[in-house]
């Protein structure tokens, strides 16, 4: 392991993944990588997840297609250096800042999306120019070959490299010292992956999970709420981790609920839910066991039917749901949606602020002022006002989690800008020397207050009286030049003397 992350370490090294040429070249493979090889990739998620083609490719290759694209198309305005407001100390240096990578990075995966969930990350930190170790989930390990076996294929073999394994190898690759980690999964784990990092101070990116709350107010149009709620809810079997987790509504909206989403459940999947080619199912035993224990003691209002055998479990809704039991202690990450009763706004605002911190927040309600209270009080990773899961699809806005939901986000630019170090640049010149005497010792009560005054007030372009100013100065300098270089050096003196009065008289 550590040989391997020392090859990739002086691939790094070479320099190669610096140009924006090469960057753009990689993305450009990675998408003809996803172009010409989409059928072994659907194939690979189809037999993970049991999932028909056409849901993988709407659900992870569409993402990571527009991922692709839109860094091809905003990347060389990321890369170029960015000049900053300057003071009056600096105002005549360079001073910029520089985006550059940081390193090498570890992705690690999760199974449940199991090829958007490297390869979007992947993306971000290829276009921000560093060399990257994928960890692949285990427990989708169809997807894990084919991305082993794919990208060498595509990719710079040496800067990008998947190695494949269980908790083992991860625990090894963990000691590893890298520059960035970037980790999707439980957050039992994430707690792991951070005190590894920590060992090396290295920062990390944590995409965490939690329980999902969605409040449906009494004001809104139910048969749209509940359809999208079951689009969201039962994609992919439960297993999103910004799936809706539970509901929090008034008790006497609960049948009606149960009805909807039961008339829904009808039209998405008709009535042999189990011959649905758009119905997955649950990963394995074990997840499948787990989800079967949150239902003991529950009223199953609708689904409940299991099959063993093919890890089936149906779309359930429990109703009456006691915030204390247990499927209201753990993320549910299955297609069990609990109904927990409040009486109003206020009781579900505080029932989510007692709890940690969620990775989404959903609000149906036609009142727009209700959802914009819903914001204002709450904390989640990321919220969508009347409807679910689609705040993922836009990748102007930062996904990821807060609190116990993560740490850090992605998507567009601000993966470039998490794979990034934004580094600041200030060229000075060796001349002018004069100025700088400031700052040096002895230091005295006068230099203190010239050094306020140099420090204190910003050069910006904004100040059109500042730069009329200067200009003027440079002007008369250059007309002087010529005859008495002291008397250039004594008039910007005089300039600089009578705004600072001006600007002390302001202070007092
Ligand atoms: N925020 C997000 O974007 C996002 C996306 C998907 C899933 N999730 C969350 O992830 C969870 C589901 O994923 P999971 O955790 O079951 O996936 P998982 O079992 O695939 O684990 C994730 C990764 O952690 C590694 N891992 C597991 N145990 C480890 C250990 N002891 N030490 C080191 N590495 C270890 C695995 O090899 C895997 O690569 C849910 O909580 C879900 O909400 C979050
Ligand atoms: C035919 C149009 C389909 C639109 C599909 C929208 C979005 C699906 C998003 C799925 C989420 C994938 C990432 C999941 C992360 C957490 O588990």
């Amino acid at each position: 392991m550590e040989r391997e992350v020392q090859r990739v370490r002086q691939a790094f090294l070479s320099g190669r993944s610096r140009p924006l040429r090469f960057r753009l070249q990689q993305l450009e493979a990675l998408r003809r990588m996803v172009q010409e090889r989409e059928k072994d990739i659907l194939a690979a998620i189809a037999a993970d997840l049991c999932k028909s083609e056409l849901n993988a490719y709407s659900q992870e290759v569409i993402t990571v297609l527009g991922e692709i694209d839109f860094m091809l198309e905003n990347l060389p305005e990321w890369v170029t250096a960015k000049p900053v407001k300057k003071n009056l100390l600096t105002m005549m240096d360079e001073a910029y800042i520089q985006p550059q990578p940081l390193g090498v990075v570890l992705i690690i995966g999760a199974w449940n999306y199991p090829f958007v969930l490297i390869i979007q990350p992947l993306i971000g930190a290829i276009a921000a120019g560093n060399a990257v170790i994928i960890k692949p989930s285990e427990l989708s390990e169809n997807t894990a070959k084919t991305v082993a076996k794919l990208l060498p294929q595509y990719l710079d073999q040496d800067l990008y490299v998947v190695i494949n394994g269980g908790v083992e190898e991860t625990t090894e690759l963990l000691k590893q010292r890298f520059d960035h980690i970037f980790y999707t999964g439980n957050t039992a784990v994430g707690k792991i992956v951070m005190e590894a990092a920590a060992k090396h101070l290295t920062p990390v990116t944590l995409e965490l999970g939690g329980k999902s709350p969605c409040y449906i107010d009494k004001d809104c149009d139910l048969d749209i709420v509940c359809r999208r709620i079951t689009w969201g809810k039962y994609m992919n079997c439960g297993q999103t981790c910004i799936a809706p987790d539970y509901i929090l509504c008034e008790a006497s909206l609960q049948s009606q609920i149960v009805w909807k989403i039961k008339e829904t459940v009808k039209e998405f999947y008709g009535e042999n839910i189990k011959e649905s080619p758009d119905y997955e199912r649950i990963i394995n035993l074990r997840h499948f066991k787990r989800i079967l224990s949150l239902l003991e003691g529950q009223k199953i209002a609708l689904g409940g039917e299991t099959d063993e055998a093919t890890r089936y479990i149906a779309p359930t809704v429990l109703t009456d749901v006691d915030p204390k039991t247990k499927v209201m202690q753990e993320e549910i990450f299955g297609p069990v949606l609990p109904i927990v009763p409040v009486k109003n706004v206020d009781e579900a605002i505080d029932f989510i602020n007692e709890r940690e911190k969620p990775l989404a927040l959903y609000v149906f309600s036609h009142n727009h002022k209700l959802i914009k209270r819903m914001i204002d009080e709450t904390s989640s990773g990321g919220v969508t006002g009347n409807d679910v899961i689609m705040h993922f699809t836009l990748n102007s806005f930062p996904f990821g989690g807060v609190g116990s939901s993560g740490m850090g986000a992605y998507h567009g630019k601000h993966s470039f800008d998490t794979f990034s170090h934004q580094r600041p640049c200030l060229l000075k010149s060796l001349k002018r020397e004069g100025a700088n005497k400031l700052r040096y010792p002895p230091n005295s009560q006068s230099k203190v207050d010239w050094g306020k005054f140099f420090l204190l007030r910003r050069f910006n372009k904004e100040k059109l009286g500042l730069l009329v100013l200067t200009f003027l100065g440079i002007v008369a300098a250059v007309l002087v030049k010529k005859y008495q270089a002291v008397l250039r050096r004594k008039a910007l003196l005089i300039f600089l003397v009578v705004h600072r009065l001006r600007w002390s008289s302001k202070q007092r």
